[in-house]
């Protein structure tokens, strides 16, 4: 399992507010990984970077969990990141999907499968120390 950094529950986040991560990865960072959801057991995007991990290497993989349970991966194409450098990370949604944009542009999108309107939870894991989070 990845070392929880930071988790914050209790929030009401809306479509459209835009979650800002800023923070440093790990130089012999293995893996790290964003979780936006209802709670830890509900969420709509569990968004996890493997530089190796799993038998993944440089790999985006994306997932939801309902009930504690994952849901059908999907692996992405890009993988904007770098180990030992900043890294800027923006997390906003709908009742459609989940967008992740990240640095030079870079931008993926999964879909809402829980299509959750609010996110009560979001927290951060893995090898990366994070210096700040915005919701604006
Ligand atoms: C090929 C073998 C079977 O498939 C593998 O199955 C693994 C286990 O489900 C998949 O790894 C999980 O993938 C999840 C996203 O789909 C998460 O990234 C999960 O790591 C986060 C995590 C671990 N844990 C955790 N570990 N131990 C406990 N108690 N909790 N909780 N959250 C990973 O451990 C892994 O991504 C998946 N690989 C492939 C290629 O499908």
């Amino acid at each position: 399992a990845l070392t929880q950094q930071m988790a914050l529950s209790h929030l009401s986040i809306k479509p459209g507010d835009c979650i800002k991560v800023k923070g440093k990865i790990e130089p012999d960072a293995k893996s790290f990984a964003l979780n936006l959801g209802r709670d830890g057991s509900d969420l709509i995007l569990h968004f996890n970077a493997r530089f190796e991990s799993l038998g993944d290497v440089r790999t985006i993989v994306c997932n939801s969990k309902v009930k504690r349970e994952w849901g059908s991966e999907v692996r992405e194409s890009i993988f904007p990141f770098e180990q030992g450098e900043q890294t800027k990370l923006c997390v906003h949604f709908n009742a459609e999907e989940v967008t992740v944009k990240m640095d030079e542009g870079h931008e993926i999108k999964f879909p809402n499968r829980l299509g959750l309107e609010t996110a009560e939870y979001f927290a951060v894991e893995g090898d990366i120390s994070v210096r700040s989070v915005k919701f604006d």
